[in-house]
């Protein structure tokens, strides 16, 4: 299938992280603006900013970078709004976004006011309605537009569900985690659905994280927890224990992980390109992708982070199929069976919503399939 096939399929995004999916063109302007207001020297950051082969550890330089481009609230409202409509563009109908709240006492930022530029920028992508199902509540009158949002890419309008996930960064102590994780219970009827471990998979323990995770998934939130990035069997076994309702990347999983993890039946959000940029694993014909869609395990297609990366819901959905489709390795994989909208679709099955918005994504993807 060409590459225009996979845009226009509905796709569901599940694993993107705010600030690592912001334009490259954004990013330049911001750097250039501090750069002249004296903050930063332009041209030093520059080719950091385009540079395309990246390790680990460079990746985590560079969040580093675009966190200082990106301090202000007005400009997360800004790459907030840009995301969605990049999502949307490309068609993707549901996107789980996430992204780590952040304290700055220097310009007045705290968790909660980070978080409500997010909002801000969530409803800048469509000036008619954005209001989300409270949790819980008889949604019986609330009207299904507002649910979604409507962008306009051109002519055509394309509507998108967006719902966010709170990150715990790595870095952070207990109290901070905590914090995050009241913020999202407090945040629940605006959308707020669940909350992500993620960050450097170096620094940090797990038990510091731990209480407030347990917290979060006893109050009911949604839990999906970077895992397996690095090697770290003893906290892989720890994070599988915790039962998150999916898990990201699973790249350093020995034997007896796997055979966990299929046992549990946890869905793995799977970032081609990311894994592969930062040596993760070795290339992509010993991705995992492979045995897990060969065994029926539940996976999902996503960017982790676009921008950093230079790819796209569709791009990673082709490179599957380029990829795993060959012939000439053990463990192929025709990404295409059961027809070409049905990987995308297995994966409302692993959104962290009602049956409502799984019933009415699963009508977007008939009609879409309809219209072929
Ligand atoms: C490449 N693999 C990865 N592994 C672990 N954490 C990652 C990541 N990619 C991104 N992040 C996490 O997301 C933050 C940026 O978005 P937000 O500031 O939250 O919007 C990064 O600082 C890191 O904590
Ligand atoms: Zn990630």
């Amino acid at each position: 299938m060409e590459m225009e096939g996979w845009v226009s399929m509905p796709k569901v995004e599940l694993h993107a992280h705010l600030n690592g999916s912001v334009r490259d063109s954004t990013l330049l302007e911001l750097a250039r603006v501090l750069g002249e207001k004296g903050v930063i020297v332009f041209s030093d950051v520059e080719h950091v900013i385009l540079k395309n082969e990246r390790s680990l550890t460079e990746v985590f330089r560079l969040f580093d970078l675009i966190h200082i481009l990106t301090t202000d609230h007005k400009i997360i409202t800004r790459i907030t709004k840009e995301v969605i409509e990049d999502f949307a563009s490309e068609n993707v109908v549901y996107l789980e976004l996430r992204t780590t709240p952040k304290k700055n006492d220097s310009i007045g930022m705290s968790k909660r006011s980070y978080l409500e530029a997010v909002l801000e920028g969530i409803k800048a992508v469509n000036t008619v309605n954005v209001a989300f199902r409270p949790h819980n509540a008889d949604v019986s009158n609330v009207k299904r537009s507002s649910l979604i949002n409507d962008t306009c890419n051109g002519s055509t309008r394309k509507k998108i569900y967006v719902r966010l996930l709170l990150s715990i960064d790595r870095r952070e102590t207990t109290e901070a985690a905590m914090e995050t994780v009241k913020l999202a219970l407090e945040m629940r009827d605006l959308g707020v659905v669940g909350i992500d471990l993620s960050g450097n998979p170096i620094v940090g323990e797990w038990m510091t994280f731990f209480p407030a995770l347990k917290f979060a998934r006893e109050q009911g939130l949604y839990i999906t927890l970077h895992c397996g990035e690095v090697p770290n069997p003893k906290e892989i076994r720890a994070m599988l224990d915790l039962l998150p309702q999916r898990i990201g990347h699973a790249c350093c999983f020995e034997e007896e992980e796997w055979k966990r993890l299929k046992s549990l039946n946890i869905p793995v959000e799977i970032c081609l390109t990311s894994n592969i940029r930062t040596n993760s694993v070795r290339s992509i014909e010993v991705h995992h992708f492979a045995d897990l869609y060969n065994s029926k395990h539940p996976l999902v297609i996503c960017t982790d982070d676009s921008g950093v990366f230079s790819t796209s819901v569709s791009k990673e959905y082709n490179l599957a199929a380029s990829a795993f489709g060959r012939s000439d390795f053990i463990g192929a994989c025709n990404v295409l069976e059961g027809g070409k909208f049905q990987l995308a679709r297995n994966a409302i099955e692993y959104i962290f919503a009602d049956d409502e918005v799984k019933r009415e994504l699963k009508e977007i993807f008939n009609s879409a399939e309809l219209d072929q």
